[in-house]
């Protein structure tokens, strides 16, 4: 294996803020010359460069000797956790002692690290523990003191503690002085990967990284999508440490010529009971295909997997089983304040509305169980300005984006609204809140979603909404064995405020938020259709008219319609690909839920998959009473005649009369960007944002709207009326000509020769003297001319007889 230790790069991917800030250097970030100017090459002539670097490298030769030594020497055994710290030392005494430690082990008389305390006190590199110091990282966490020196002698290991702990170090040390002791190279490549379920989670790790060994020579970088493949795929080789999805380490192993782990020392996975879920099982299994089998393994997480079988496909070796907070009688952060209320589905949205309004001065993050969810309710909210700032935050963003969040929300007293995305491992300064709207899919996510607060030893309080019909949830989160003190509160009727009518409001003025809310309404149900945990999550157990009020809360005039269909469990999705369209109809069961109320409410036939249809007005909802007939008006069925007519009225001609004959100051609006404005919009114009809309004028308005329909159908039908009238008449005029000529030619052939003469000139006459009076005078004056030319031919043809 080389061991050359030159002038090394330090390969960037991820961070925007240093990309922005040096734009020639995209990827290349040359912090060792930044960040250590004694090894600065700019100032130094060459043959001095070589001496130092000699100098360096035989320093660093020494010390790793002593680490490897004292490491060995001062290991702890098998399955030995550290005592509980004493509390009779001071912060000034830790520091002494610390000195005293490392110069004794200089001297060759190594302690027992196992029971440290503080990370001077670890047979860390001086670069390490610089690194630590500058970053503030002084006294070690619990997980820290129990994990580290395990992880210090090779061991693999197992790590469980409650979120906010402060894992992320506890494998990060140990990744760095590893590759430190190896001396490890930009030759060497790929030495350690760390496995994260996200990039954001990748992205924040790799700061990590970044922070502890930026006095370290290693390249790495988070391989997230923000670089292109191709770049990552020029350099990936020559990268030391990575951190990644499975998916996106998966692609390299396909896309990458010539991709190489053979010499991988040491592999992370990060919320590791995620990562060997069957979410990523093929894609793990890949990249353990790939890997070496001689290598250390760590596994982290806040809820860890017992499963056998997952820890037998990473072949953890006599791993270290540390769970920290094993005996401690909770498995969420001390220090955070835990309650749950019991909230119908249809009042959700007006509990969140009002929580915000009474928290303006705090930072809330607010989980939804889907992508549609999270940015109706954000653009819902932002248009009602609540009077605090608001983010959202999904999976279907820019990398970019999400991280230019997540750094406005560490900063801000804001509210974010976030899928699952933001659920682990992100570490965010000073969430006051954690909201769950929406009911979490298991104890462990519960657990990692109120981790985003509270974080390592900092106050938070945590709420969630749980619908009566998720009250088995409730009896999951407090059952002993998942010790999570929760309390029930109940909510405060007299404080909630009800936005519906403003949602609906906002919904009229802006229709594009209205398919947004149909679909978040769809995503919903259907997230709660899939899940697998049936004792919690069970459709059936939801009323037909809660999900028609639940509609209502959400400002849609109508319930949109919706069916499921499964397909049979042993068609894989992969099988599906090859199926063709008419087998899969066959494999396909349509899964009904039948209503008990409103029978149409969730219909039972459609296209295949789901898909919405207007449906009538909810007949029990709160702002919409009485307006089925206005919202979608009924052509009687006894007028099919009428239906006809308005089917195959011209569209053009009916626009235009319509246009003609709406009153005054009701045409069409268009907004500054020359979209049409509902006519409804004008009215959540006329009030601002936060006012509301009463019951009382949207019924106005409605009322106002059908009689205008009204008057303009009948205009309609009185100027078809009159233009088929004019034709009628013209046709019958043109029949009568047509019929009158037919007689006069019918009377010419049973006349004689001069008789048709005659009729010819006073179809001639007819032609100049088109007056029925002058008829006999005419005919009188016609004869004479008749003569006159007569008599004028015969003189022309005598003189040419002459
Ligand atoms: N020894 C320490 N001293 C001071 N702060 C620390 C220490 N260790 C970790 N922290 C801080 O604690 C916070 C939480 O750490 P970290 O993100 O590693 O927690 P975690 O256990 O991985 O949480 P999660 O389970 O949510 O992923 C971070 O802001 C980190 O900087």
């Amino acid at each position: 294996m080389a061991r050359s230790r030159g002038y090394k790069e330090e390969h960037q991917l991820c961070c925007a803020k240093t990309k922005a800030a040096t734009p020639s250097r995209t990827f290349h970030i040359t912090f060792r010359k930044t960040l250590n100017p004694a090894l600065s090459a700019g100032a130094m002539r060459r043959p001095q460069r070589r001496a130092v670097a000699k100098q360096s490298r035989a320093k660093d030769g020494d010390e790793i000797r002593l680490l490897e030594a004292w490491i060995d020497a001062g290991k702890p055994l098998p399955g030995t956790k550290p005592p509980p710290p004493s509390e009779e030392s001071s912060a000034a005494n830790a520091r002494v002692r610390a000195r005293d430690v490392v110069a004794k082990a200089a001297a060759g008389d190594y302690s027992d690290y196992g029971a440290s305390t503080r990370f001077d006190e670890l047979p860390l590199s001086k670069k390490t523990k610089d690194a630590l110091r500058k970053a503030g990282y002084k006294e070690m966490s619990e997980i820290q003191r129990a994990a580290l020196p395990h992880a210090l002698c090779g061991h693999d290991v197992l790590g469980a503690a409650k979120t906010g702990s402060g894992k992320t170090l506890a494998f990060v040390i140990p990744v760095i002085e590893k590759l430190y002791r190896e001396k490890w190279s930009q030759e060497d490549g790929v030495g350690c990967i760390i496995l994260s379920p996200t990039n954001d989670l990748a992205g924040q790790i790799w700061e990590v990284v970044r922070k502890v060994g930026k006095h370290h020579n290693f390249s790495g970088g988070a391989i997230v999508k923000r670089t292109g493949i191709e770049q990552e795929k020029e350099r990936i080789n020559s990268l030391n440490i990575l951190v990644c999805t499975p998916g996106r380490l998966v692609q390299h192993f396909d896309e990458t010529p010539n991709f190489d782990c053979s010499n991988l020392q040491i592999l992370v996975l990060d919320e590791a009971d995620q990562i060997l879920d069957k979410n990523f099982k093929s894609q793990v299994d890949i990249i353990l295909s790939q890997i070496p089998k001689a290598r250390q393994t760590l596994l982290f997480s806040a809820t860890q997997t017992k499963s056998v079988k997952d820890l037998a496909r990473v072949s953890l070796k006599n791993p270290e089983y540390i769970s920290v907070h094993e005996q401690a009688s909770t498995a969420t952060p001390d220090n955070l304040e835990q309650c749950a209320m019991i909230v119908p589905l249809e009042q959700k949205l007006n509990m969140l509305w009002s929580f915000i309004k009474r928290h303006l001065k705090s930072k809330i993050l607010v989980f939804l169980s889907s992508v549609k969810q999270v940015k109706f309710v954000y653009e819902i909210f932002k248009k009602l300005r609540p009077g605090i700032p608001l983010k959202c935050m999904h999976g279907r963003m820019k990398y970019e984006v999400q991280q230019a969040i997540v750094a406005e929300f560490s900063e801000s007293t804001s509210v974010l609204f976030s899928t699952d995305i933001f659920a682990r491992g992100l570490d965010i300064g000073n969430v006051d809140w954690v909201v769950q709207v929406d009911c979490p899919e298991s104890v462990a996510m519960y657990i990692h979603r109120v981790g985003r607060t509270a974080r390592y030893n900092k106050k938070g309080k945590s709420l969630i909404f749980l619908c009566p019909e998720e009250e088995r949830m409730l009896e999951k989160l407090k059952a002993t064995e998942s010790k999570i003190p929760i309390s029930v509160r109940k909510p405060k009727v007299e404080q909630l405020e009800q936005i519906s009518q403003n949602v609906a409001a906002v919904l009229v003025k802006f229709p594009n938020l209205q398919q947004l809310g149909k679909r978040a309404f769809v995503t919903y149900l259907k997230s709660v259709y899939l899940q697998g945990d049936k004792e919690v999550f069970d459709l059936s157990r939801f009323s037909a008219e809660s999900f028609a009020a639940y509609a209502s809360s959400l400002g849609l005039p109508v319930t949109p319609k919706i069916r499921f269909v499964s397909h049979k469990k042993n068609v894989s999705k992969k099988d599906m690909k090859d199926i063709d369209v008419k087998q899969m109809k066959h494999k396909a069961e349509v899964i009904e839920i039948k209503p008990q109320v409103n029978r149409d409410m969730l219909a039972d036939d459609g296209p295949d998959d789901d898909i919405l249809y207007p449906k009538k007005p909810n007949t029990d909802a709160n702002i919409y009473d009485g307006l089925d007939d206005i919202l979608s008006p009924k052509v009687p069925d006894t007028e099919p005649e009428k239906i006809k007519e308005l089917a195959a009225r011209p569209l053009k001609k009916k626009k235009l009369k319509i246009n003609m004959h709406r009153p005054v100051g009701t045409r069409v609006k268009y907004d500054d960007e020359g979209n049409a404005i509902d006519p409804l919009a004008s009215l959540a114009e006329e009030v601002g944002p936060e006012d509301v809309i009463h019951k009382d004028k949207i019924l106005q308005r409605y009322a106002e709207m059908l009689r205008e329909m009204q008057e303009d159908d009948k205009e309609d039908k009185a100027q078809h009326k009159k233009s088929l009238h004019e034709k009628k008449f013209e046709k019958k005029m043109k029949l009568k000509r047509r019929r009158q000529e037919e007689t006069d030619a019918v009377s010419d052939d049973s006349g004689s020769e001069s008789d048709r003469n005659q009729n010819m000139s006073s179809k001639g006459k007819k032609k100049y003297f088109n007056n029925s009076d002058d008829d006999e005078g005419g005919a009188a004056k016609g004869g004479d001319l008749l003569a006159q030319q007569e008599a004028l031919a015969l003189k022309l043809l005598g003189k040419m007889h002459d």
